[in-house]
């Protein structure tokens, strides 16, 4: 059996991002929000766009001011009010100053801007009572960003402050990559649609709907295909119709050794290549990884556990990296890992990577991991509310002791 490690560098592998060229649509701004950059922005403007002040004050020539004192002030005539959005209409002379407010343009002739509260003023006239720093609160034009650089590059993930440098930069409508569509299907006699009456023996198949909740977190845009009974036919014209409509398909159920268990079979008989069945992992044991190549873009299939803990497990671990990978994220899709003291002791048969669930607490400057009460049955969905993390106890790593350090797959962030 495959480790945890081995299956994951099989897995992301197997993922190409969509294309540049193709895979992408023009959004507006704020459309653009939580959206993937499908092509480098660079912009016309410097910023800032001319030498500036910083403060509310006087524009001065640095010359004429040095070396002042509260005792010694330097006395200047005040030629102009410069507020913000205000073009200066006169060049400082020597002697001269300019009242200024913060962002307003530097008149010519002015280096030094002195603040307010260390200046006094009487009517056209102004006391600076200490000497500033030459350049004093002058931001200087390009001194941010010089125009024609690069200014964001393709494959980041746009939050309020790309959204913000793009609206200064006045780029309204921008590239962004189209999102994936990730099919998903239930596969399983036993399942009902969450309105549907319970029959004895029956469940509700919850996996479609954690499955599309986590779809969209990362990115995708979830096609849900419902429930497909455990027939051979119907379940592989079920996947072959999952195959043709989109980038990516994940069905849940029906990958073990059980009677009804058709995942692989079907998958190797429409010509799937299958890259891997089994890792040893817990839960989530059973995982088949298979890619179809008639397309343009090979199509990844996910056979994901139908053990509802087993199925978001694989999903935190292999596929939500996957997603974001083939969403076109440039870096930062790999899983997060922090390390957190474990609040109590956590016991593993040390045979296979096992995933505890449970939830992190920051304590004074220190992630504490709090294992989730009740059942860590991979049929136990009940412990997994609220929780947002996966504690990891390696292969031959049967326990972790109370106050030890563990490492933690952060989920639902
Ligand atoms: N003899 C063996 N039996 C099993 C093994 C094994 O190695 N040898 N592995 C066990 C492990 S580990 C897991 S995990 C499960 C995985 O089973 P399948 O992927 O084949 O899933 P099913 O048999 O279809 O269902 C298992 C379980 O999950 C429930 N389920 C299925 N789909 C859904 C859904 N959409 N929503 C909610 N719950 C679902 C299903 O009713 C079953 O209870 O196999 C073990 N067996
Ligand atoms: O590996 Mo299974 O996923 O324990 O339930
Ligand atoms: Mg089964």
């Amino acid at each position: 059996m495959l480790s945890v490690k081995q299956a994951e560098t099989i897995i992301f592998d197997l993922v190409q991002p969509l294309a540049r060229d193709m895979d992408t649509e023009v959004v507006d701004l704020l459309a653009a929000n939580g959206r993937i950059l499908a092509a480098a922005v660079t912009s016309e403007l410097d910023f800032p766009h001319w030498d500036n002040s910083a403060m509310d004050g006087y524009a001065v020539r640095y010359i004429d001011v040095a070396g002042c004192s509260a005792e010694q002030p330097a006395l200047l005539e005040i030629v102009e009010e410069i507020p913000a959005g205000y073009q200066p209409q006169r060049s400082l002379e020597p002697g001269q100053a300019s009242r200024i407010l913060t962002g307003a343009v530097m008149p010519d002739g002015a280096d030094t801007v002195v603040m307010q509260e260390v200046t006094r003023r009487e009517e056209n006239r102004v006391f600076i009572l200490a000497s500033p720093e030459p350049q004093a609160f002058v931001r200087h034009r390009a001194s941010f960003y010089q125009a024609g650089t690069p200014l964001l590059t393709a494959g980041i993930i746009l939050n309020a402050p790309e959204i913000a440098i793009l609206a200064a930069a006045q780029c309204s409508r921008l590239p962004v990559y189209r999102r994936p569509r990730v099919a998903i299907l239930s596969t399983g006699d036993e399942l009902v649609t969450p309105d549907q009456p319970l029959k004895p023996g029956q469940i509700v198949d919850s996996n479609q709907y954690a499955l599309a909740a986590l779809v969209a977190q990362s990115g995708g845009e979830a096609v849900m295909l419902g429930i497909v009974p455990d027939e051979p036919e119907v379940l592989k014209d079920a996947i072959a119709q999952a195959v043709s409509s989109a980038d990516m398909v994940l069905s849940s159920g029906g990958v073990s050794v059980g009677d009804y268990d058709y995942v692989d079979e079907i998958l190797a008989q429409l010509g799937a290549e299958i890259h891997l069945r089994a890792v040893a992992v817990k839960p989530g044991k059973p995982l088949t990884v298979a890619t179809f190549s008639n397309n343009q873009h090979p199509i990844l299939y996910f056979g994901l556990p139908g053990n509802p803990v087993s199925s978001l497990v694989s999903f935190w671990r292999f596929v939500q990296p996957a997603i974001k990978k083939l969403a076109g994220l440039a870096a930062g899709w790999e899983p997060v890992f922090m390390e957190a003291r474990s609040r109590h002791d956590l016991h593993s048969d040390g045979k296979r990577e096992t995933y505890l669930w449970g939830k992190l607490h920051l304590v004074n400057g220190v992630y504490e991991f709090q294992k989730a009460g009740g059942s860590h049955s991979s049929g136990n969905l009940i412990n997994l509310a609220q929780t947002n993390g996966l504690a990891v106890l390696k292969v031959g790593e049967a326990s972790i002791k109370a106050g030890e350090p563990v490492q933690v797959l952060q989920i639902n962030a």
